[in-house]
Order: C-alpha cells, then sequence, then structure tokens
C-alpha cells in the first residue's frame, strides 16, 4: 500500500483534458561556463519526470547547450510552477545572481540548490522552497544566519543541523548525504542509505531537476497544503536512490543515466 512518501503519489497519471502546462512546468537558473553539465542534468531529469515544459534562463553559452540536448527545452523568463536555482552557478556570477534574487523574492515555488545558497535573500524568502545543501555547503549556510560550525560537525549530528537550517530559514531543508534528512519546522526525517551509485558527479544536480519538476506538477495542491512539501522531498530523494540501483544493474553509473532511470521507474509505474 502507498504511503505518504510513495514516489507514485506525487505523479497522477495525464488524461485527455492535460495540456503542456498542466503537469509542471519547471524553470531553470542553472549552468554557468565552468558547469554547463549542471544546466542540462537538471533539464534531462525535469523531462523525465514528466514535465510539460521546461524554461531554461541561464546565461546564453550554457542555454546552447542545453537546447542541442534537449530542443524540448523554451529558453528565458516566463510562466514557471517551479524555479530550480543555483546547481553550476557561482555566487559571483553577476548576472545569474541578479535573475536568482528576482526569483527569490517572489512567490512561485523553488529549489535552491548549490552556488544559489549563497546568493538568495533569505530575509525576504516567501516561497514555498526546499534547500538542496551537501554538508559543506550546509557549513556556508549556517553561516549566513552567524551559525559557525564545521563539516565535521555537520556529518556527526546532521539530523540537528536539517533541522536548524530549516528553522533559520523558515523553509524545507534537504541534507544531502549517504544518508539524506529532511527537516520542515519541528520535524526532521532520515532517508536512505542512498544508492551509493550515487556518489558521481552531477547527481545532486539530477536530484534538483527531480525536485523541480515534482514540486511543479504539485503545484495546485501545494497551494494549499505547505506541508506537502515535506513529502514531496522525500520522495524526490527516494525516486532518486530506486533510479541510481536501476542504473546500476545496466552499467557503470553517471548523473545522467540517473535521469534517464527516473524516466524508466516512471514508464513502469503507470
Ligand atoms: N557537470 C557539471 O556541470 C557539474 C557541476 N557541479 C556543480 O559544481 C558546483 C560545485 O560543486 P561542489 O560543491 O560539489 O564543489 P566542489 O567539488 O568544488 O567541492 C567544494 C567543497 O565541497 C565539498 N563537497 C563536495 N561534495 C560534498 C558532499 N556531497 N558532501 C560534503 N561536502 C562535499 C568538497 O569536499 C569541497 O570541500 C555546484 O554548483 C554543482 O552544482 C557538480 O554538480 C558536478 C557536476
Ligand atoms: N556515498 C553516497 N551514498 C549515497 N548517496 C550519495 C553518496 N554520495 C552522494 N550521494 C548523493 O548524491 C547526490 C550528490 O549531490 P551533490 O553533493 O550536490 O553532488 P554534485 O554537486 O556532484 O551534483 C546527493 O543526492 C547525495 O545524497
Amino acid at each position: 500500500m502507498a504511503n505518504s512518501f510513495d514516489p507514485v503519489r506525487f505523479f497522477r497519471p495525464l488524461g485527455p483534458a492535460d495540456d503542456k502546462y498542466s503537469h509542471g512546468v519547471v524553470g531553470f537558473v542553472t549552468g554557468s561556463a565552468n558547469y554547463p553539465g549542471a544546466g542540462i542534468l537538471g533539464v534531462q531529469s525535469a523531462i523525465r519526470a514528466g514535465a510539460g515544459l521546461v524554461r531554461y534562463w541561464g546565461n546564453s553559452e550554457t542555454a546552447k547547450l542545453v537546447v542541442s540536448a534537449r530542443p524540448e527545452v523554451v529558453l528565458g523568463n516566463g510562466r514557471v510552477d517551479c524555479w530550480v536555482l543555483g546547481s553550476g552557478v557561482r555566487p559571483d556570477d553577476s548576472e545569474l545572481a541578479d535573475r536568482i534574487l528576482q526569483l527569490g523574492s517572489a512567490q512561485t515555488p523553488l529549489v535552491i540548490d548549490a552556488g544559489a545558497l549563497e546568493i538568495v535573500d533569505f530575509s525576504v524568502l516567501t516561497a514555498r522552497t526546499v534547500l538542496t545543501p551537501h554538508a559543506s555547503e550546509m557549513v556556508k549556510l549556517l553561516a549566513r544566519f552567524g551559525e559557525k560550525y564545521q563539516r565535521s560537525d555537520i556529518d556527526t549530528d546532521p539530523a540537528t543541523f536539517a533541522l536548524l537550517a530549516a528553522n533559520l530559514t523558515g523553509q524545507t531543508v534537504l541534507l544531502k548525504g549517504h544518508q539524506t534528512f529532511v527537516a520542515s519546522d519541528s520535524q526532521v526525517q532520515k532517508v536512505g542509505p542512498n544508492s551509493p551509485h550515487l556518489a558521481t558527479a552531477g547527481s545532486g544536480d539530477v536530484l534538483a531537476g527531480l525536485l523541480g519538476a515534482m514540486i511543479a506538477r504539485n503545484a495546485s495542491a501545494l497551494a494549499t497544503d505547505a506541508g506537502l512539501l515535506f513529502d514531496i522531498a522525500i520522495a524526490a530523494v527516494k525516486l532518486h536512490s530506486a533510479a541510481a540501483t536501476a542504473a546500476a544493474a545496466i552499467k557503470t553509473v553517471a548523473a545522467l543515466d540517473v535521469a534517464e532511470q527516473i524516466g524508466v521507474l516512471l514508464a513502469r509505474s503507470n
């Protein structure tokens, strides 16, 4: 029987009334000259997670690569149900930082990853948001609130630090690792152990895209039930890990394989 964290629960089947806007528009401000792949991986993941439409609003050089990898992608800003911000973005990239600051002060739900964790102004962040730091990014995130810790502190007691970050930011926090900790308000849940095949470059970018697609697809329910974000975050971690396990049964795992297997698992579940 499905429980509240069963990923399938968040992928209602499509029907005759659906169009490309009805089951999730995901926007990305991700990727950069040094990390173009982060832009591509997140977009691939969102598409395989069933997004109806993906917009990419990164720099123009990376945009060319994204569109050549996925011609379905539409470039620029526009109507979006969830923005994924920061994978592969350096905090000193002023062009993308301006976009991230703008979206971080609006109301569309957000996934805030990597560089965006250092850019977003948390004093004006009110959109429904999942923050996705790894342990080293968590150190920097806490420092923005005057909380000084080291990576070893986070590794020793990840549940406590996920909760602390959730309380400081007022948002859902997904602290990545072999075991992932999802925290929101006063609740924290351990998810995993996750597949060790996720220990490969770019798998976090794939998770950010998957989360974006799941939040976008459930945007209407989320508008009236903020608590759903916690359940979606947990379900996304489970699906991400299951996709890595499925990929590893075929060949050695690269991040793009994880995105592909998300699509295979979802096809089998419908
Ligand atoms: N193909 C691509 O374009 C890729 C882009 N990536 C982007 O690269 C940027 C920098 O990524 P990183 O922060 O991993 O940078 P680095 O790999 O430069 O690592 C920076 C610091 O974070 C630590 N760290 C890395 N992963 C960790 C983890 N899982 N847990 C704890 N500490 C960890 C490292 O030990 C190091 O001290 C991000 O914006 C990310 O999205 C990565 O996802 C890799 C692939
Ligand atoms: N040893 C591991 N076992 C299970 N999951 C892991 C392991 N190492 C990393 N992961 C997962 O892989 C992803 C890595 O994300 P991240 O650290 O952002 O890497 P990247 O920046 O390369 O995308 C996270 O979802 C994390 O939980």
